[in-house]
């Protein structure tokens, strides 16, 4: 056995749907997981695998730990990648889209609210949301001038109390937008979960690596 071999894989994953998603595909690679991030404390799970554990972390930091190579490898949503990589282009290898924790990214605004005219009216919008760079670029490719209003949680409630004209927000149901009065009017872009992967761990640990992404690769389709 080389050293390679006996190394620990570190992955990084969010708890909750992407958590929940991926352990059919762990699976698919022989591996489980016998601890949930729900109702343990723990951030590193250990796996059936003494050879891989799992990082527990927020959506939007898998893509951080994953180029710092913290975690070799990792699961984040097409919102979180884009948004990350405006800020932090190139270093992360992207092989596969996994097609889990599907959604989109939408614009939504209050029902009754003439979007369609305010944006025909050239009026500056402001766009509450967490997805800032998102934001910026989809309304900047139609031309409209917005104000961009940075949130960490509950768009919905923006337009409700005047915060904001529309939100940039995930739908994937509609139902939190039906839940607070609001209508999606215009799709950013679609949204689902996508392996990255540590660009030196892909040359130093290949051996390690290839066939859990493999098996994740195969399970996905
Ligand atoms: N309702 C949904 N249905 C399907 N996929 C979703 C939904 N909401 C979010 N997602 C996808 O799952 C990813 C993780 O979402 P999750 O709700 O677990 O974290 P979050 O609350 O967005 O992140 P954070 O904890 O950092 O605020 C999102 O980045 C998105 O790609
Ligand atoms: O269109 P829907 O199916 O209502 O999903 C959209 C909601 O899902 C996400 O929130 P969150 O992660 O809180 O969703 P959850 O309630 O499913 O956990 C997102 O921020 C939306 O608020």
């Amino acid at each position: 056995m080389s050293n390679e071999d006996n190394e620990m894989l570190t992955m990084a994953l969010s708890k909750g749907r992407i958590f929940e998603e991926t352990m059919p595909l762990l699976e698919a690679a022989g591996i489980s997981v016998n601890e949930s991030p729900e109702s343990s404390r723990k951030l590193i799970l250990p796996t059936s695998d003494p050879r891989l554990r799992l990082l527990i972390v927020r959506a939007s930091d898998v893509p951080t730990y994953v180029q710092y190579g913290a975690a070799d490898f990792g699961i984040a949503g097409r919102d979180v990648l884009y948004e990350y990589m405006q800020e932090q282009p190139g270093g992360l290898y992207q092989p596969t889209d996994l097609n889990i924790a599907k959604c989109r990214l939408a614009v939504a605004v209050r029902e009754g609210f003439d979007y369609e005219e305010a944006v025909k009216k050239g009026a500056r919008l402001r766009v509450a949301t967490k997805y800032v760079n998102v934001a910026r670029e989809h309304f900047a490719k139609k031309g409209v001038y917005v104000d961009i209003i940075k949130l960490y949680g509950s768009m919905e409630l923006a337009p409700l109390v005047g915060l904001a004209d529309a939100i940039v927000d995930v739908v994937s149901t509609g139902g939190t937008l039906r839940a607070n009065n609001l209508v999606p009017v215009e799709d950013v872009m679609p949204v689902s979960s996508r392996l990255i992967v540590n660009q030196a761990a892909l040359k130093t640990r290949a051996t390690r690596l290839m066939p859990i992404l493999e098996a994740f690769e195969k399970a996905a389709i």
